[in-house]
């Protein structure tokens, strides 16, 4: 069974990976995420300098997710080009997801990422829902083509982005619309988790997480079928563009479901958080056990045809 599918033009051992933000933080992380079974990994996304993020408690689980304001905590940039310039590429491509505060901090980064010569790829993330006071860059779409615009000026290399979810047709057309013009863009990461959610504890009649009033990133099953319509509507808007499925993946059928939709990797958040990297040995099995059942022998044979009734 070839689990393997082509990202870029090279083959994945496994069409699996970590969603940016989890487990990726530190070395001791990305290490382990190295040794894992996933066919590739991402760094959490970097500010220029090191933050700590937003008080604690700032991620809680929930009975079938997550809710976090985590509030960019990350050890600043240079520390993660340090990493990506020891990491093995023959044992797995790196991703590098960079969430700088303002455009001039993307630009820096991007900058000394092209001057590393390192053979990661950018992630650039739009979609942070947790810095007080920062709207989303990809739900202002003048903002989205401007960084966009700048960044291809900027960065000689293909690169990607991380999108929030999107919850109308007019809008996969209109950020579709901005991402096709330009090339540079080969890869769309969807989704991010569901902004701004709420949840309460019963019993202290509380909110969940301290910053922002309890406010904070919904992650996990509740948002599978977001995630999935996201992944299709830009696989089929954007066909010379790959897609990284993201959202609500804990089983081998919600990384088929991502591959039907149109992704050629799963990214795998809150359940990788809630049961460290070794879920890429039970994903992938569960995974091949499904192709097994249906008579697929590799993932091309069943990957982006989702049909319609
Ligand atoms: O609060 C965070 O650090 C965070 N949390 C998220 O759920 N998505 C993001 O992109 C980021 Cl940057």
């Amino acid at each position: 069974l070839d689990l393997s599918t082509f990202f870029l033009g090279r083959p994945l051992t496994a069409p699996l990976m970590n969603a940016s933000g989890v487990w990726c933080n530190v070395n001791s992380q990305l290490h382990a995420l190295a040794e894992s079974e996933a066919g590739a990994m991402v760094t959490k996304s970097c500010t220029l300098l090191r933050r700590d993020g937003n008080p604690e408690p700032r991620y809680h689980t929930l009975t079938m997710g997550s809710i976090n304001s985590m509030g960019l905590p990350n050890e600043g940039h240079q520390y993660y080009l340090d990493y990506a310039e020891r990491h093995d590429y023959e044992n797995k491509p790196l991703f590098f997801s960079v969430a700088g505060l303002t455009l001039d901090d993307n630009l820096t980064i991007v900058a000394q990422i092209q001057d590393a010569y390192t053979p990661a790829l950018l992630e650039l993330n739009l979609s942070c829902p947790n810095v007080p006071g920062k709207a989303q860059i990809a739900y202002d779409f003048d903002a989205l083509d401007v960084i966009l615009a700048e960044i291809s000026s900027a960065y000689s290399r293909p690169f990607g982005v991380k999108l929030p979810p999107y919850f109308d047709i007019a809008h996969f057309d209109e950020v579709a619309d901005i991402l096709n013009r330009y090339e540079k863009v080969n890869f769309i990461t969807c989704i991010n988790s569901i902004g701004n959610g709420l949840m309460i504890d019963m019993e202290s009649e509380t909110v969940l997480i301290k910053p922002k009033q309890g406010f904070g990133g919904i992650g996990g099953e509740y948002v599978l079928p977001t995630a999935l319509a996201n992944v299709n509507a830009f696989h089929q808007r954007c066909p010379k563009k790959s897609i990284i499925g993201c959202g609500g993946v804990n089983t081998g059928e919600h990384v088929f479901m991502h591959l039907l939709a149109g992704a050629s990797i799963v990214q795998v958040g809150t359940a990788l958080y809630e049961q460290g990297p070794d879920i890429f040995v039970r994903l992938k099995a569960e995974l091949a056990q499904i192709m097994q059942e249906k008579g697929y022998k590799t993932i091309r044979e069943f990957q982006g045809k989702l049909k319609t009734l």
